[in-house]
This record gives C-alpha cells, sequence and structure tokens, in this order.
C-alpha cells in the first residue's frame, strides 16, 4: 500500500499554518466562518476530499466553497458525496480532526490513522471537481484546496463560479454518466438545457404569468440567472433585481432569502406592487422565498412550508391525474414548520408528515423514505425527491386516456425540473412557476391553502451553547435538567402556543422559537423562554435584552 510523500506535504501544509487558538467545527453547512480564518482549513478539506475519492474507488468528490447568506466577509466550506448528496455523517469528524491538527506530524499522524482505519488504498485515483460563488476571498481559498489535492495528487477541475446546486448536479452527473442513472450534462450549460427543457414543457400551451421580480442578494444567482434566460426564452419573464457582484459589500446586505424571511419583509428598496409574485435567492441560490402584497399593504410571506405545501398538493393531484396510486407522497419538515402548515398537510392533504433535526441532509436522508417525498426547511431550502422505483413506474405508465397521458408526461417533466441532489432556489422556482401557470394562481390564491400562525425566532447569547442538548427532533431539551420543565409550564398558558430551544449549529447563540395563536401572545411567549434561558445559562455575561421578559 502506498503511503503520504511527507515531504510534499510538510512543503504544501507549509504555505497554510492553521491560525492558532482556533478550533474547527464541520457544522450543518461545512465550515464556515471569517474568511481570513479558513486558509488551512480548505487546504485539509482539500486532503479530506482526496482520501475521500480513494475511499470511494475514485468516485468524484465536490466542493463548494461559500457561505451562502452571511456577510461578504465570511466564507465556507462543503463538501459534496458522489450523488450530490452532503458529506456522509461520520466524515464530518474526520474533516473536523484534521482541521485542528496543531503540527504537520499530527496532520500525518490523523491521516495514516484514517487510512489504516477506512481501509484507504492510497494507490486508488482521487477525483475531486470544485466551485465557488462570487466573494472576493473565493479565488484564494480555491487555490488552497488545490494545494490540498496536490498532496494526495488528485485529478481535479475547476468549475470556477457556480451556484451551489449547480455544483452538485454536476458532481452527480460525473458520477451517473454512462449508467442508467445518467443525470445529465456535467456542465452548467448541460443544467441549464435539462431544467429549461422541462420547464418548456410543463408551460406549453398555457397562458404566461405576469412577470415575476427577482432578488438575488447581489450573489451567485444573478450572474447564472442572466446566464439562464436565454435557455429559458419566452417561456417565462423574470425582472432581475439586486444582481450587483462587483460590489462585494452588496452580497446579501439587505436583501435576499434569509433577510426576507428573519425580517418578514421585502428588500430594502422594493417598491412591491400588489398582487404581484416576488421572490428572492440566498448569496449561493439554494434557497428561494415568494412574497407579495396585499390589497390592504400588508406583506405576505410565502416562505418553505408554504412551498412544500404547494408541491405536495399538486404531486398529489398529478399522481391521481395520471392513475399511478401506487406511488405516495409524504412531506419532511423541521421543527421550525409553521404549525399551521404541519396541520394542512396532514389533516387537508392527507399525507404523512416527518419531523427531523435542523439541516439539510437530516431532511433529504428522510424524504428518500417516500416515493415521493417532498422536503423543506421553512427558510426556503428544499426539493422534491422521487424514488428510483417511483421514477421507474412514471416512465414506464402509458396511461389509458389522453388526460391520462398528458398527467404522466407532466409528471416526468416535473421529476426534470426539480434538482434531486439539493434545494436548488432555480429549480425550485421553475417548479412554482410551473404549477402557478397550470393553475393560472396569483399568489394569494396559492396563499389560502391556510394562513400562518404568528411566529418569532429570538436568538440568546449565552455562556457555552453546548450544555443544550435535544432530543424528538430537537423538540424537547433533556439537558440542562429542569428547563424543558419550566418551558412547558409557560407554554401552556397560550394558546396554540409551541415553542423550543435548541443550540444553533451555525451560530455561536441557542435559538428559541414560539408561535401562537396571536402576535402579541406570540411575542410575550418568545421573549418569556428566552429571558428563560438566557437567565439559565448567562452566569452574568453579556447584557440582558430589555426585550427579554
Ligand atoms: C432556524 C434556521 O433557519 N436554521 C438554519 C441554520 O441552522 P442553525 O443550526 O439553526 O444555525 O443554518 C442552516 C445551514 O444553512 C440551515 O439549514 C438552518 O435551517
Ligand atoms: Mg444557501
Amino acid at each position: 500500500m502506498a503511503s503520504v510523500n511527507i515531504e510534499n506535504l510538510n512543503t504544501l501544509s507549509g504555505l497554510h499554518p492553521k491560525p492558532e487558538n482556533v478550533k474547527f467545527t464541520y457544522g450543518t453547512a461545512g465550515f464556515r466562518m471569517k474568511a481570513e480564518l479558513l486558509d488551512s482549513v480548505v487546504f485539509r478539506t482539500g486532503i479530506l476530499a482526496a482520501l475521500r475519492s480513494k475511499k470511494l474507488d475514485g468516485k468524484v468528490i465536490g466542493c463548494m466553497i461559500t457561505a451562502s447568506h452571511n456577510p461578504a466577509q465570511d466564507n465556507g466550506v462543503k463538501l459534496v458525496d458522489p450523488m450530490g448528496e452532503m458529506l456522509e455523517g461520520s466524515w464530518e469528524a474526520h474533516v473536523t480532526a484534521l482541521s485542528n491538527a496543531e503540527t504537520n506530524e499530527q496532520l500525518v499522524d490523523i491521516i495514516h490513522s484514517m487510512v489504516s482505519s477506512l481501509k484507504i488504498d492510497l494507490t486508488k485515483p482521487a477525483k475531486v471537481v470544485f466551485g465557488r460563488d462570487t466573494r472576493p476571498s473565493g479565488e484564494a481559498l480555491a487555490a488552497a484546496f488545490v494545494d490540498g489535492l496536490k498532496v494526495l495528487d488528485a485529478e481535479t477541475t475547476d468549475y470556477g463560479i457556480v451556484t451551489t446546486p449547480q455544483l452538485h448536479y454536476i458532481t452527480r452527473c460525473l458520477n451517473t454518466a454512462g449508467t442508467p442513472e445518467a443525470y445529465g450534462e456535467p456542465s452548467a450549460e448541460g443544467y441549464y438545457k435539462k431544467l429549461a427543457g422541462a420547464f418548456k414543457t410543463l408551460v406549453d400551451g398555457k397562458t404566461k404569468l405576469s412577470p415575476l421580480t427577482l432578488d438575488c442578494a447581489n450573489g451567485v444567482g444573478a450572474p447564472k440567472f442572466q446566464e439562464f434566460v436565454p435557455f429559458l426564452g419566452d417561456s417565462i419573464s423574470v425582472n432581475i433585481m439586486n444582481d450587483d457582484v462587483e460590489n462585494a459589500s452588496k452580497l446579501n446586505l439587505n436583501s435576499g432569502a434569509d433577510y426576507v424571511k428573519s425580517n418578514q419583509r421585502a428588500p430594502v428598496g422594493l417598491k412591491m406592487v400588489p398582487q404581484q409574485r416576488y421572490a428572492s435567492f440566498d448569496g449561493d441560490a439554494d434557497r428561494i422565498v415568494y412574497y407579495y402584497q396585499d390589497d390592504d399593504s400588508t406583506f405576505k410571506l410565502l416562505d418553505g412550508d408554504k412551498i412544500a405545501g404547494l408541491a405536495a398538493m399538486f404531486i398529489i393531484d398529478l399522481v391521481k391525474a395520471a392513475g399511478i396510486d401506487s406511488i405516495s407522497v409524504g412531506v419532511v419538515q423541521t421543527a421550525y414548520a409553521n404549525g399551521a402548515s404541519t396541520q394542512y398537510l396532514r389533516n387537508t392533504l392527507n399525507v404523512p408528515v416527518s419531523c427531523v433535526p435542523t439541516g439539510v441532509k437530516h431532511l433529504h436522508h428522510e424524504a428518500t423514505k417516500y416515493d415521493v417525498g417532498v422536503y423543506f426547511e421553512a427558510n426556503g431550502h428544499g426539493t422534491v425527491l422521487f424514488s428510483p422505483s417511483a421514477l421507474k413506474t412514471i416512465h414506464s405508465a402509458e396511461g389509458s386516456s389522453p388526460a391520462q397521458a398528458v398527467a404522466i408526461r407532466n409528471l416526468r417533466a416535473f421529476s426534470d425540473v426539480i434538482n434531486q441532489t439539493v434545494g436548488d432556489a432555480f429549480s425550485d422556482l421553475l417548479f412554482v412557476e410551473t404549477i402557478l401557470t397550470q393553475r393560472q394562481w396569483t399568489p394569494k390564491i396559492w396563499d389560502q391553502a391556510y394562513t400562518d400562525l404568528p411566529n418569532r425566532l429570538v436568538k440568546v447569547v449565552v455562556q457555552d451553547r453546548s450544555i443544550f442538548k435535544t432530543v424528538d427532533a430537537e423538540r424537547k431539551l433533556v439537558e440542562p435538567a429542569g428547563l424543558q420543565d419550566a418551558i412547558d409550564a409557560i407554554v401552556l398558558k397560550f394558546r396554540d402556543g409551541r415553542s423550543f430551544v435548541r443550540p444553533s449549529g451555525t451560530e455561536d447563540v441557542v435559538r428559541v422559537y414560539a408561535e401562537a395563536a396571536t402576535r402579541p401572545e406570540t411575542d410575550e411567549l418568545a421573549f418569556r423562554i428566552a429571558g428563560l434561558v438566557f437567565d439559565y445559562n448567562s452566569n452574568g455575561s453579556g447584557l440582558r435584552p430589555r426585550e427579554f421578559i
């Protein structure tokens, strides 16, 4: 068995020293922090990507350099497994260990112990592809990643500036090429052709909707959607705003899906016209939320929960119309899903709903258990997964009437318009537009499925968030002892009250979520629980926010 060329590793690692006194953790969305701290981490992630590829017999591993909806000065790195899914959970600990090695000797030791415990054959080839968003720090970090790949002589292709979902798509295409599961051409152009072709089939012959106004958060979604437009031709009209990627400081500033969802308001500078459709991407275009203004000028958000409800409703109808009763539809949510959406799914659509911990990898995994699994985080990250057997059924069905044949054709195109590797703002946009076009629905009609319970999300800065331990898909605290009982006692006093507390996986805070029958009750509940959490674990650190009760 070959071994690592230590001289080579020492030289390359010397170019990417680890900053002192920083502890890195591969979290919900990979490593994410101030860009200036990331050089050594990205270099070592390159080593790990090469090891993972060797372990998987030379299958292509993907890497995306992005910090999504976070500010321009942040960056991050995240690995993609061969079918376009997130890095397998057990490898998160390995990449975390590599990133925290203090010396080159430790680095070599960790690599050697991985090679022996995971039985990695270093003579196997390694193939790794990578891309990045528009952040100015991306280019240098990509170079550090390439240095990491050189440690193990990995073959590599730089896909340059792409959206996160494009990189996931390309990774899957490369690994399925020439097989019956071939996913498409492994290029941005192949991606545009596949999605646009399916969309055109779905809206063919239907009356086109009024233009959609699209806020791209001044991120990678802007140039990439511009690139996409010629492929879509006149099948859709989109007015793009917040497309200034030259001025990095504008990235995600007062705009984008996270801003709109968190503040429940339109991006700054957008003058809304009642009953028109608006949508916002986040900074790496893997999330989308829709919104509109009602006639009384109220702002109405159509978030990930609303998108999941719309998708589930449409697919259920389509499956029925196609006469394929054997395909069942399920929806996966997290505890942050609005209680009204869960009720709608269960009681109106009669679909099974699972609740899993936060983080796309959990939702994705659970969704694979259904024939058609719809998954969305409330913040707008999600997609629809068709199981291999559902796809087979859809592709072999013929239908016994013209109406059934049309429904089957639509189901096939629908499965193609959806990026099944990961939540994808472009693809989600197209499937929402498909449904609204086929039904000729305004955003208000879509919104009428159910009325959101008022809700509030509060961040609590505590001394040590690691003491908060949860169970039951993060809906209950088991530690610190007694805190959950105190929460339950407060929640009981509120009509339709629901609240839960969990440590964030991406920020150094504890999050409190609350919903109740009315806005004032919701705010009171949220701030009471936030106050309770703060008092449990502040030890006098920081100021107690004034709104906490
Ligand atoms: C409440 C919330 O929106 N949490 C977000 C956030 O996770 P936290 O673990 O809550 O920090 O970032 C994740 C990664 O982007 C995303 O998947 C998740 O939905
Ligand atoms: Mg994102």
